[in-house]
């Protein structure tokens, strides 16, 4: 099918000259087609990238189909980006053309607030988001499902060799958000028992890193019967615990000293805050449509936390992605042609992968 032109003024074709080809979502179907979209000339602090894969992450689909209320059509999604660089700026030191590198969640910030000086980017409050997001030239930035993507190097990171591009591209948002937290709040530390809700792309990258870290104990908390074998025989958890069964979730009661809650959809936290021993953390990282509620005897009762974590920084990132490397960590993942990507859409609503799917882009999204 034909890319359909993308609606951009003057103005923007003037900023953004150069032509490319992408996946677009034009409304709230989450259909996604062929798109040609611009992208601007490789400024003097930017990389040019050509996109080789980029992971599909549960966000992409919460996006498109505006489940968070805030797209901005049409939605070129994908923040797992992964491919070799072509052109740097003349300010650029650190890449050259031919680079393995890879783009995640962010692709600026206002590098003057408290966060930013402290190299926490992902939490100042005027974060650009690597799509769907306005930019400080006012353009809507555009993501990974596209041939080419052009970003400041701040917010590139390197592929170490040992990483293959297809398995590591889920690292730039799966792993790099549930690595950060883990590291903050030393879950899965060794000798501790961690709890992962939700075994898909965040919650089994979360299971492999609590191995490498040397966590006691991994237990993964899960809707799904069917992952149980798999989450022991392959991914290396220690137990499984099935969240709708009553017995399995009381014999697991108290007994964890960290949960990471990776679950797309809204479900009560209760059940598995009474997993947590005293004094225990659970790391929200999942986000469902609709607010979660919690009762105060919940939290008070045991004093735990329940504390949220947001991406990574791009030093949390290039430091997971070094440590992945260096641990044989990657995502599992199922390679699909960007001709495949609804069918894909469809699957993961209703959590049928195993546990990434990832586009490659660079052998099947071709301008016509
Ligand atoms: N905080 C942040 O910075 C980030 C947040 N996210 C968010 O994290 C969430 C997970 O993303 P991702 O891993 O890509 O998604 P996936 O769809 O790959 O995995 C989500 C998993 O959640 C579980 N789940 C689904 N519905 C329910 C439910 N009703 N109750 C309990 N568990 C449920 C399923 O696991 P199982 O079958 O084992 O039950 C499913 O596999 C998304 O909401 C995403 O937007 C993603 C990246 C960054
Ligand atoms: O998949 C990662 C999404 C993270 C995210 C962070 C902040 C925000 O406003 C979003 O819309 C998504
Ligand atoms: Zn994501
Ligand atoms: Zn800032």
């Amino acid at each position: 099918m034909a890319p359909t032109a993308t609606t951009t003024t003057t103005g923007e074709q003037q900023q953004h000259p150069r032509k490319a080809v992408g996946l677009a979502a034009h409304d709230a179907s989450g259909h996604l087609s062929p798109i040609r979209i611009l992208r601007r000339s490789t400024g003097d602090d930017d990389v040019a990238i050509k996109v080789l894969y980029c992971g599909i992450c549960h966000s992409d689909l919460h996006t498109i189909k505006n489940d968070w209320k805030n797209a901005i059509y049409p939605v070129v999604p994908g923040h797992e980006i992964a491919g070799v660089v072509t052109e740097v700026g003349k300010n650029v030191a650190g890449f050259a053309a031919g680079d393995r590198v890879g783009v995640g969640c962010m692709v600026n910030a206002c590098r003057a607030c408290e966060s930013c000086e402290e190299g926490a980017e992902n939490y100042c409050a005027r974060v650009v988001l690597t799509y769907n997001s306005r930019d400080r030239d006012g353009t809507v930035t555009r993501g990974g499902y596209s041939d080419m993507v052009v970003a400041d190097a701040r917010f590139v990171v390197r592929f170490p060799d040992a990483l293959p591009l297809d398995a590591a591209a889920p690292l730039l948002c799966a792993g790099a958000t549930v690595y950060a937290p883990m590291r903050r709040h030393a879950l899965g530390a060794p000798g501790s028992h961690v709890g992962v809700i939700g075994l898909g792309g965040l919650g089994h990258v979360a299971v492999k890193f609590a191995r490498a870290f040397g966590a006691g104990k991994v237990t993964v908390i899960s809707t799904s019967p069917a992952k149980r074998e798999e989450a022991l025989e392959r991914l290396g958890a220690d137990a499984f615990v099935l969240s709708t069964d009553a017995a399995e979730m009381k014999a697991a009661a108290g007994t964890m000293h960290g949960i990471v809650n990776t679950a797309s959809a809204a479900a009560s936290l209760h059940p598995y805050l009474a997993l947590l021993k005293p004094h225990g953390k659970m790391i929200l990282l999942g986000i469902p449509d609709k607010p979660l509620q919690v009762s105060a005897f919940a939290l008070i009762g045991g004093g735990k936390t329940l504390a949220g974590s947001c991406m990574a920084s791009i030093s949390e990132t290039q430091e997971m992605l070094d440590f992945a490397a260096e641990h044989g960590v990657a995502a599992d993942v199922e390679v699909i042609g960007a001709g495949e990507v609804n069918a894909a859409m469809e699957r993961l609503a209703k959590g049928d992968v195993r546990y990434r799917f990832v586009i490659d882009v660079g052998n099947t999204l071709k301008a016509d």
